[in-house]
C-alpha cells in the first residue's frame, strides 16, 4: 500500500512524541494542554512543535498562544466597543446626515479638502478638479512669456503639460474620518449608496448616491450645523466677485427634485456694469427697478396688496448689441446666480420646467435666451383648426372618408403627436410656468429676442413682461466708448491667493474672520506677444507675428494718455456711420488691432465700406475683418 509522505510524517518520524512514561513530559503536557488542542486542530502542530523544542529548546506553544489570546481580546475589545459607542452615539451623539444630491454635499467635501486634518488623514480619495480658464489664471505663479530666440524663431506658449501640472484635490475616502473644528471631535462618515432609480420609459436601474454623516458629542446638532455654515461660507468666499451660471441638471437627476435640479455649468469673474456699452439712461432705468424689485420690503409690499411677487424683462434686439451681456453684469451687480433655460431642450417636459422653476432658489435671474425661436406652439382653438382646415379644402363629410383617408390620417396623426412630443413646451404651458398660480416668486425672469414682433402678445403682457429694454446697433457715442473701453491701459492684474490653509497656519478661520489670511499679489498685465523683440528678428517671423501694417511699428503696445486715447478714438467715431453695427461687431473688428488703435483707425475706414457693401448684398461672408 503506497503511504503518503509529507513534511509532517517525516518530523512524525524524526520527533516521535515521548512515551507516556516521561512523568515530568506528561506533567507539563496534561490532556487538555495549549499543545494538544493545537495539535488537534493544526495536522502536523506535535512535530514541529517538538522539533522546535529539541533543536532550540523553543516553545512555540507559548507564542501561538500569547498570539491567540491577543486577537481573542482584541474581537472582544471590538465587539464591546461597538456596543458602548452604539450606545454613546444613540443617546449623546448628534448627527446630520448630506445626500450628494445636495449642493451642501459639494460644499462640505470642498472645505473639507481644505481642512489641513484632514488631508493628513491616511485615506484619502483622489480628485481631478475642473477649473476654469479664470480659476487657472488665478492660480498660475509664474506668468508665461512668448519667446524669440537667437534665430528669430517664436516659442509660442505651449500648455501641452498644464494637466501634468494640475494639482489634484484630495477628498476624505470613503468611509470613516475624525477630525477637530473649533475644539469639537467631529466624526464623518462617507458612503455610497444604491439607489433603485426609475428611468423613463418604464425601466429601471441602481444608481449610486453618496451619503455624507457627520457626528458630534452632545445631544445638540449645533455644532454641525455650525459646521455646515462655516463650509458654506468657505464655498462661497472664493465665489463672491463671480457669477454662476447654473442650466438644469441631466434628466436623471432632475427627478430627484430640489436644488439638484440645476447644476453649475460655468461661474466667471463678475462683468463690470461699466463694460456694456448702453444709453446711461436706459441702464439706470433696468438697475434701479431691478434694485426696488429685490429689496425684501417690496415683497411685502406685493403681499400686502396681492400681487404676485415676479418680475419679468424682455431684452429685444438685434444679435450682438449686449442683451446676454447687460444680463450678466446685472447678475454681477446684484450677485446672482443666473439659470439658464434651453426651451428647445429635446428631453425637457413642461412638468420637468414646472418643477425647475419651483426648485430656483429664492432670489436668482432666470435666462430664456431667444424666446422667438423657442418652438413655442400655441395649440389652435377648436374654430381656428376648422377654418384651416377649410382653407385648405379639407373639410368633407364623414361620408366622403375611405380606407385609404383613414390610414393617411391616422399615419398623420401618429407622425404630428412625434413632433409634438419633440417640442416639449407649448406657449399655454410655459405662460404657466412664468406665471401661474404654482409658479416660483422672487426670481427676476429675463427673456431675450432678436424678432419682438414674432412673439405672442400672450407672452409679454404685463405681470408676465414687466420692463422691456430695446438694444440697438452703435450710436457714435458708444464706438467712442467701446474704442476707448478697448484701448484704456489695464491696471496691474491683480490677484487675490487665499492661501491654503497648511500645518504651520492651520486656521481657516482666518480667512472666514475679517482678519483674514490672503495674501494680495500684484503682478503686471498679462505679457503681449513679444512684437517688438521680433522686429529685431527675421522678418518673416516679424510678419507672421505682427500680422500686416509695417508702418505703424513704432506705434505698437504704446501706452496712450487719456487725451491722446480721446483724440484717436474721435478719429475712429467719425469713420463709423451711427446705427450700423452692433456692439459685437465693432469689438470684433478692435479685437483684431487690440494692441495698436493707431492702425485700427488707419483701417476702419476700408472696414466700413467693406461691411456696408456685405450687408448691402445681404451675404454671410465677410470681405474684411
Ligand atoms: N452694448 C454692448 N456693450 C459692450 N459689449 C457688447 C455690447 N453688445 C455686444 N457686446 C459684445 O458683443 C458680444 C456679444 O454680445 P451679447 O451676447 O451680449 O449680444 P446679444 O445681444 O445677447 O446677442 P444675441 O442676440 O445674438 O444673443 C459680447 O462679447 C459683448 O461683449
Amino acid at each position: 500500500m503506497k503511504q503518503r509522505v509529507g513534511i509532517g510524517n517525516i518530523l512524525e518520524s524524526a520527533f516521535p512524541p515521548r512515551s507516556a512514561g516521561n512523568a515530568s513530559e506528561a506533567a507539563a503536557l496534561p490532556g487538555l494542554s495549549p499543545t494538544t488542542l493545537l495539535e488537534a486542530f493544526v495536522p502536523g502542530y506535535g512535530a514541529i512543535h517538538r522539533f522546535l523544542l529539541f533543536s532550540f529548546g523553543f516553545d512555540v506553544t507559548v507564542l501561538v498562544s500569547l498570539g491567540v489570546v491577543l486577537w481573542l481580546s482584541g474581537r472582544i475589545f471590538r465587539s464591546v466597543w461597538t456596543i458602548i459607542y452604539a450606545t454613546v452615539a444613540s443617546n449623546y451623539m448628534a448627527e446630520i446626515t448630506v445626500s450628494s444630491t445636495d449642493e451642501i454635499h459639494a460644499h462640505l467635501i470642498a472645505f473639507l479638502a481644505h481642512q489641513y486634518k484632514i488631508n493628513s488623514s491616511r485615506r484619502l480619495m483622489a480628485e481631478t478638479p475642473s477649473k476654469s480658464a479664470w480659476e487657472l489664471d488665478n492660480e498660475d505663479t509664474e506668468t508665461l512669456e512668448t519667446t524669440v530666440d537667437a534665430k528669430g524663431n517664436i516659442k509660442w506658449l505651449n500648455f501641452s503639460n498644464q494637466e501634468a501640472k494640475s494639482q489634484p484635490r484630495f477628498t476624505p475616502a470613503i468611509g470613516s474620518h475624525n477630525f477637530w473644528h473649533k475644539g469639537t471631535y467631529f466624526q464623518l462618515r462617507r458612503k455610497e449608496v444604491a439607489m433603485f432609480d426609475e428611468l423613463g420609459g418604464g425601466g429601471a436601474a441602481f444608481k449610486d448616491k453618496e451619503l455624507l454623516t457627520l457626528s458630534c458629542f452632545g445631544r445638540s446638532t449645533e455644532p454641525i450645523k455650525k459646521l455646515i455654515q462655516h463650509a458654506k461660507a468657505h464655498y462661497h468666499l472664493g465665489h463672491n466677485a463671480k457669477t454662476v451660471i447654473k442650466r438644469p441638471a441631466p434628466k436623471d437627476m432632475r427627478r430627484f427634485g430640489g436644488r439638484g435640479s440645476w447644476v453649475k455649468i460655468a461661474e466667471r469673474p463678475c462683468r463690470p456694469m461699466k463694460t456694456v456699452v448702453l444709453d446711461e439712461e436706459r441702464k439706470m432705468d433696468v438697475l434701479a427697478d431691478i434694485n426696488e424689485y429685490l429689496n425684501p420690503a417690496t415683497a411685502r409690499w406685493y403681499a400686502n396688496r396681492g400681487i404676485p411677487y415676479r418680475r419679468g424683462y424682455l431684452f429685444y434686439g438685434p444679435p450682438g448689441t449686449g442683451k446676454t451681456s447687460l444680463t450678466f453684469a446685472l447678475a454681477g451687480v446684484f450677485g446672482l446666480d443666473i439659470h439658464v433655460v434651453s426651451l428647445l431642450e429635446p428631453t425637457l417636459t413642461e412638468e420637468e420646467l414646472g418643477m425647475l422653476f419651483t426648485n430656483l432658489p429664492a432670489r436668482c435671474i432666470v435666462l430664456l435666451e431667444d424666446i422667438d425661436t423657442a418652438g413655442l406652439i400655441r395649440e389652435p382653438s377648436e374654430g381656428e383648426e376648422e377654418g384651416k382646415k377649410e382653407e385648405r379644402g379639407e373639410k368633407r363629410s364623414e361620408k366622403d372618408w375611405n380606407v385609404v383617408d383613414l390610414t393617411k390620417a391616422l399615419k398623420k396623426a401618429n407622425q404630428l403627436s412625434e413632433e409634438e412630443k419633440k417640442k416639449g413646451i407649448s406657449l399655454s404651458g410655459l405662460l404657466n410656468i412664468i406665471d401661474g398660480v404654482a409658479s416660483h416668486e422672487g426670481r427676476v425672469l429675463v427673456m431675450t429676442t432678436n424678432h419682438p414682433e414674432k412673439l405672442d402678445e400672450a407672452l409679454i403682457r404685463p405681470g408676465r413682461v414687466d420692463h422691456q429694454v430695446a438694444f440697438g446697433n452703435a450710436t457714435q457715442l458708444q464706438v467712442k466708448e467701446l474704442f476707448e473701453r478697448m484701448y484704456t491701459n489695464d491696471l496691474p492684474r491683480t490677484k487675490l491667493i487665499i492661501t491654503h490653509p497648511s500645518s504651520s497656519s492651520p486656521d481657516a478661520d482666518k480667512i472666514m474672520n475679517k482678519n483674514p489670511n490672503v495674501k494680495v499679489n500684484e503682478t503686471l498685465t498679462p505679457p503681449l506677444t513679444p512684437t517688438n523683440s521680433l522686429a529685431n528678428g527675421s522678418a518673416n517671423v516679424n510678419r507672421a507675428v505682427v500680422g500686416h501694417n509695417s508702418k505703424n511699428e513704432k506705434l505698437k503696445d504704446e501706452e496712450l494718455s487719456p487725451d491722446e486715447l480721446s483724440e484717436i478714438a474721435a478719429r475712429f467715431t467719425k469713420q463709423v456711420p451711427d446705427d450700423m453695427f452692433s456692439p459685437a461687431e465693432i469689438q470684433g473688428f478692435l479685437l483684431k488691432r487690440k494692441k495698436d488703435p493707431r492702425r485700427a483707425v488707419l483701417e476702419v475706414g476700408v472696414w466700413v465700406e467693406g461691411m456696408r457693401e456685405v450687408k448691402r448684398r445681404g451675404g454671410k461672408v465677410v470681405t474684411v475683418q
